[in-house]
């Protein structure tokens, strides 16, 4: 794949936590990115986002010395027709995802690489949307994607040998390491980090301690640098639960359940920063 920035065209599905994150890092790096989402007012509070994202990964010396890449933003799936990668982003709901990646696959020219950036759902269960299916892979960028260099790939059973190749150029050019994982729910990542984050709510929500303590703990005696449950409000809560439920349907186990307090949590609205109240208050919303 070329990889020469000037003409080096990103389209980023879905412009919520990771698709603003992704589009942030892309930009910064000097791609020109076509970012899709379901209405406008998102799209122009993404935007919002994405300046504010760029100005942070300045300020944390995260870009490299390059001109920023041109944002563009639509509501049309056809738009990511001429990118050279698409990077999918959307809500973590297995039926969401595959309708988009089915119109993707019918919009783009064969030979495009097409990344999911799930966070449980097998890459091969998706793969079966694709009118080429060796053109999908997961890659598992780390929130915020800008500050976080390591990235997970999963490679399906019929991810194909040049995917990999482009996905490799891709994150050269990111600047972005990546270890790569077979396909399961959850890959590594998320079949570690999510139970972990589902135990901690239940402690809370048992009694047995506060957020607070249960997050002091892990970072003060475990090395942890943040919190299962600061980690859960990073995320986004209502985000969680559907990758636990994504989990739980299939690998029946127990920890992967979505706890009540979680549960609760996504009823009221309280989905982390991104609402300004999660299992902590913020006073106010932060992207
Ligand atoms: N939040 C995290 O920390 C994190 C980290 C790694 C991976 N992920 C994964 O990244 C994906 C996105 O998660 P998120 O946290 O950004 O979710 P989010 O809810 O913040 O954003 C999802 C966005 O997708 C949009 N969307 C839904 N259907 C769409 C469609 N058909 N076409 C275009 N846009 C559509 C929504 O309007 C929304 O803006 C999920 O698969 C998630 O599991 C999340």
């Amino acid at each position: 794949m070329e990889t020469d920035q000037a003409d080096y065209r990103i389209a980023v599905l879905g412009g919520g936590v990771m698709g603003t994150n992704i589009a942030t890092l892309a930009l910064g790096h000097g791609a020109s990115v076509v970012l899709v989402d379901l209405d406008d007012a998102l799209l122009a509070g993404a935007r919002t986002t994405i300046r504010q994202k760029l100005r942070h990964a300045r300020l944390m010396g995260a870009l490299p010395d390059r001109p920023q890449g041109e944002l563009t933003t639509t509501t049309a799936l056809p738009d990511v027709a001429d990118a050279a990668v698409v990077i999918e982003a959307v809500t973590e709901v297995p039926e969401t995802k595959t309708k988009v990646l089915a119109e993707v696959s019918g919009t783009v020219r064969p030979g495009t690489t097409v990344i999911s950036n799930t966070s449980c759902i097998p890459i091969d269960e998706m793969a079966e949307a694709m009118a080429r299916p060796d053109e999908l892979v997961g890659v598992h960028f780390m929130n915020p994607a800008y500050l976080i260099t390591m990235v997970e790939i999963i490679r399906g059973p019929r991810t194909g040998d040049r995917t990999m190749e482009s996905v490799r150029a891709l994150l050269a050019f990111l600047g972005r390491d990546g270890l790569v994982v077979n396909d399961a729910p959850g890959f590594v990542i998320n079949r570690v980090l999510h139970p972990l984050i589902n135990s901690a709510a239940r402690l809370v929500e048992e009694g047995v301690a506060s957020a607070e303590t249960v997050d002091g703990l892990l970072e003060g005696c475990l090395g942890h640098a943040t919190g299962p449950l600061r980690t859960a409000d990073l995320i986004g809560i209502d985000n969680l639960v559907d990758s636990l439920n994504v989990l739980y349907a299939r690998t029946g186990e127990e920890s992967c359940r979505p706890s009540a307090l979680m549960l609760r949590k996504v009823r009221d609205g309280d989905l982390g920063r991104k609402t300004g109240r999660g299992f902590y208050d913020y006073g106010s919303v932060i992207s």
